[in-house]
């Protein structure tokens, strides 16, 4: 079906089918893209009726909250959640008994919404979860035929004598399947799982003289590929193989946009289907990021051939954007679901006894998907480790137990933000908070007409010392928002005398980046420090230095000094959302929730502060809204899963 828009055009106004998007509600309820939508179908169909158009801007609305598609069999969690009104529940209803508008297909034609099962997709989304469903669906298949070879090089590498040990049943598994998903909370040990499985897969390569494996390694953000570039340098230089195989993995982490080949002003990428990228093995880390549109992107740029391994921790928030990828595959990964054939060869091969994760009920995909469960970081006394498990496992009793017993590393104000509180969190005990970076700018200051390598020291312990602390908010709106918290912070320091706030660029303002910058080389979620650095003719100057990683000179701690007047969309970073810091970790993190119930306040959003800290975590919040916040889950519609599980 090809559907034209209607050749009589009528105005908004005169449309009685489109009345209803002049309504309060409607204002309410709906975005002006989703309105937009509404009017558009109109013009497309001139028989479409009210009733369709409406449940075609409430299709559109649904991807604000992260929805893929509108599952018809189930609007009703939908109308609840976003509280629609009596009446458009009525409208959906009628529905059923209307004939489908032109610009509603199964597929077939270029209709913009399809129909799938039960399930209602703006087509562009329908084709991103095909494309993704597509690429996975060809590489699900694992050769369980057990190999000396194999047993011996797992064997050599992965020595743990837990058991089982997931690490080294994780190796087996992505060694013998195009499709890996490795997950697991903080600290599991998935990059160390993965330097290894890189080591045996190329070992495994140059023993057989076609050459090395083309290797490619990818995150989502910036922040987070110049972190695991680091532990992968870390990890490779005690990685216990020839010579000649550790030279042959890669430690260079790129973004996905870059790796797709973004370009500035298109979002369309220089590899895709028809131009694919030239590698044999992709690593995606901190797969929870990605959102449907972009792991689409990579997938449909990824050739059949080559082995996808991603990387992520599938309890914390996923992006803001559509879909949940990692979520959507690891749903079942808790119990593991494997076959009978699997725990055997992982018997034969590791001699790991996973049958307690053995099910009846075990679907291709699950054999692809192996769950970290021993943290190396948070021992089972950690707070922070005890908290995060709590926290994940909806236990909100033993959650405010573990925060009321002052357990080390654990801190909890009951109540609002207020100034007192907020005071102790910035200015810290014994020089730590925020006044710890401020005291090495003012401190450690070089000298004026001190050589250059000085001030770039200088530069890096300053944001070193800013990176060990972080104030996180749930929200950017509202009295416990990012907006109001920047500002409140920044009249505290200023009343110390730690910045001279009176203009808006000073030195010791930390910005945050908020969009891709390819000329300055800055991405989205990068941090920056105001400081005054000396110019060419040595005079000194504010400029925003940032730590970026320069493939060219291999190191991930490189300066770079930009004109503040040079960065576009960026904000102060004294608090950055949950969602902003996602893929970076800080020794203290202070998680501010809002004071009263709130959508956003989930349980995955929580998990997600608790674990970006290290050493120590605090919680604001009301006694209340811990709870509330516990209870509350993410739900993304998407029909990845069943897709994948071969129910449509
Ligand atoms: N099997 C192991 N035995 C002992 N220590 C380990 C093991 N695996 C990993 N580690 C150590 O645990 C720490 C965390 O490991 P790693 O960085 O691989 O975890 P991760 O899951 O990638 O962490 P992140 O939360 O940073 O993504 C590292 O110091 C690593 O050396």
């Amino acid at each position: 079906m090809h559907c034209l828009p209607d050749r009589r055009p009528r105005r908004m106004h005169d449309d009685a089918r489109l009345q209803w998007t002049l309504s309060d509600e409607a204002k309410t309820h709906l975005r002006a893209l989703d309105l937009a939508f509404a009017r558009f179908l109109a013009s497309m169909d001139a028989a479409a009726s009210a009733d369709w158009l409406l449940l075609a801007a409430l299709l559109s609305r649904q991807l604000a909250d992260g929805h893929l598609c509108m599952d018809l069999a189930q609007w009703m969690r939908a109308a609840e959640e976003q509280a629609w009104p009596p009446a458009w529940r009525d409208a959906i209803r009628r529905t059923s008994g209307q004939p489908a508008p032109a610009w509603l297909s199964d597929g077939t034609g270029h209709a913009p919404v399809v129909r799938d099962g039960t399930r209602l997709y703006l087509r562009r989304y329908w084709d991103h979860e095909r494309t993704v469903a597509r690429a996975i669906g060809l590489r699900l298949g694992t050769d369980t035929h057990s190999s000396a070879a194999l047993e011996q090089t797992i064997g050599a590498l992965f020595t743990d004598a837990r058991a089982p040990d997931w690490s080294r049943v994780a190796a087996a598994i992505a060694c013998q399947g195009a499709f890996t998903v490795i997950t697991g909370g903080p600290g599991t040990g998935k990059t160390t799982t993965v330097v290894r499985l890189l080591a045996i897969l190329q070992a495994r390569q140059l023993a057989s003289g076609t050459g090395p494996l083309r290797i490619r390694l990818a995150a989502p953000t910036g922040k987070a590929a110049a972190r695991l570039t680091a532990s992968i340098e870390g990890q490779l230089s005690t990685l216990p193989v020839d010579p000649s195989v550790r030279a042959a993995i890669p430690s260079q982490v790129e973004t996905l946009h870059r790796l797709l080949g973004a370009r500035p002003d298109t979002r369309a990428f220089a590899y895709h289907a028809r131009r694919p990228l030239a590698l044999d093995v992709l690593v995606i880390d901190e797969a929870s990021m990605v959102d449907l549109e972009m792991m689409a992107a990579v997938l449909a740029a990824l050739p059949d051939t080559a082995r996808l391994i991603l990387l992520g921790d599938k309890d914390q928030l996923s992006s803001v954007e559509a879909g949940a990828v990692l979520g959507d595959l690891c749903r079942r990964a808790d119990a593991g679901h494997y076959t009978t054939t699997t725990a055997r060869w992982i018997a034969a091969t590791t001699g790991d006894d996973i049958q307690p994760w053995v099910s009846e009920d075990a679907r291709p995909l699950d054999q692809h998907i192996v769950m970290l469960r021993h943290s190396h970081r948070f021992d089972a006394d950690s707070g922070i480790g005890r908290l995060a498990h709590a926290v994940n496992t909806g236990d909100a009793g033993h959650a405010q137990s573990l925060l009321e017993s002052q357990h080390a590393g654990l801190a909890w104000t009951d109540g609002a933000c207020d100034l007192r509180t907020l005071r102790e969190l910035v200015l810290g005990e014994s020089g730590a908070g925020y006044r710890a970076y401020l005291d090495v700018i003012h401190r450690d200051r070089p000298p004026a007409g001190a050589a250059p390598d000085a001030f770039e020291a200088w530069a890096r312990e300053a944001l070193h010392a800013f990176g060990r602390f972080q104030l996180l908010c749930a929200v950017r709106h509202g009295e416990e928002g990012t907006g109001r918290i920047n500002q409140r912070v920044e009249e505290i320091l200023q009343r110390e005398g730690l910045v001279d706030a009176s203009h808006a660029w000073y030195e010791g303002r930390p910005v945050l980046v908020t969009r891709n910058d390819y000329a300055l080389g800055l991405m989205n979620g990068d941090v920056g420090l105001t400081l005054r650095m000396p110019n060419d003719e040595g005079e000194t100057v504010l400029r925003v230095v940032f730590l970026v990683s320069d493939p060219r000179r291999g190191r991930v701690d490189t300066i770079r000094c930009v004109l503040p007047s040079r960065l576009g969309a960026l904000e102060s970073v004294f608090a950055m959302t949950v969602h902003k810091s996602q893929g970076s970790e800080f020794d203290h993190t202070a998680l501010i929730l809002p004071g009263r119930r709130s959508a956003v306040a989930t349980r995955e959003l929580l998990y997600t502060g608790i674990t970006r800290a290290r050493s120590k975590f605090s919680l604001i919040a009301p006694a209340a809204m811990l709870g509330e916040t516990i209870r509350q889950r993410v739900s993304r519609h998407s029909g990845l899963a069943e897709r994948l599980a071969g129910d449509d």
